[in-house]
């Protein structure tokens, strides 16, 4: 039987994919000592076993060397195979060198993971401008796409939906999800000039106001996407939008100000856990590790 072996957070999400899966859970114990090293610590013995970590990269720098750790050490301990199930995967925001002399992140992170992993997985990756996860990792990467679970959720939850996407990376996700739910989109203009200033435009068709503005994104982070959005979408007329984000990233204050900007609603899926999770990645996760544990 495979084990998941969830960090510390991660147990709700774990025990959904062990209701599909039937794997058997053993958490991961990470004691942090005074001078801020970590002790890792396996739940169990994975001695020729499958074994998937579950940890999701919202904090990459703060997991990346427990990671490490974790996997080298069921590797030593001899399980037959280790994989990662990351359902939000960071660092993929920085793939290319915007400004002289920067790190390409993305590519190195996932160099990273490959030395630590026999295959990783996760939800929805940031690759607007090279879709294929296959193309940035050596080892076997498997994704899953939450646009048939986004699509249930604004189907039943919110009457005459419009959808949008904040800007042209979301075209895919708001595409898909418009698709699935049977529903119109369109995608404004965004320009971004540094962490929090980002300007967005309307598009002229106002399409939103023929019906209940539904902000799709992948990610909210500072949040300014969704609170200039918002304002313009209010400045515009259009009735109180719903905000349905894929990843709940959120930085410190950010909920609070897409509240305050005036979002009627905050839905999320549970790819990081968050108080706004309302769809339930697990058994879309659990089906998916099948897949790969099947894989040679
Ligand atoms: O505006 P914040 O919330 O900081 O960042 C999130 C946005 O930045 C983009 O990469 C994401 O796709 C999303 O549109």
């Amino acid at each position: 039987m495979t084990i998941i072996a969830p960090f510390p957070g991660m147990e709700p999400l774990a025990r959904r994919m062990a209701a599909t899966s039937g794997a058997e859970i053993q958490p991961v114990d990470l004691h942090h000592f005074p001078d801020g090293e970590t002790l890792v610590k396996l739940g169990g013995d994975p001695a020729g076993r499958e074994i998937a970590f579950l940890a999701t990269l919202r904090d990459p720098d703060r997991l990346a060397l427990p990671l490490r750790f974790a996997a080298l050490t069921a590797r030593e301990l001899g399980a037959a195979r280790v994989g990662l199930v990351a359902p939000y995967l960071g660092y993929m925001r920085q793939d290319k060198r915007f400004h002289p002399r920067e790190a390409v992140s993305a590519p190195i992170f996932a160099g990273f993971l490959d030395e630590c992993f026999d295959w990783v997985m996760t939800a929805d990756p940031h690759l607007h401008r090279n879709p294929s996860l296959s193309a940035l990792f050596r080892i076997p990467a498997y994704r899953v796409a939450t646009a048939p679970l986004l699509a249930d959720w604004i189907a039943a939850n919110v009457p005459e939906a419009v959808l949008l996407g904040p800007d042209s990376e979301s075209q895919q996700w708001v595409a898909e999800v418009a698709r699935l739910a049977g529903r119109p989109y369109e995608v404004l203009t965004k320009h971004r000039s540094g962490d929090r200033q980002v300007e967005i435009s309307l598009p002229g068709s106002a399409v939103f106001r023929q019906g209940t503005p539904v902000i799709l994104d992948d990610i909210a982070s500072s949040g300014h996407t969704l609170i200039r959005t918002l304002e313009q979408l209010e400045q515009a007329g259009a009735r109180p939008a719903t905000c349905v984000i894929i990843h709940a990233v959120f930085a410190h204050g950010a909920e609070e100000a897409i509240r305050h900007a005036g979002a009627a609603r905050i839905v999320s899926t549970d790819t990081i856990p968050h108080s706004t999770n309302a769809v339930c990645v697990g058994e879309l996760l659990a089906t998916e590790m099948k897949v790969a544990q099947c894989a040679t």
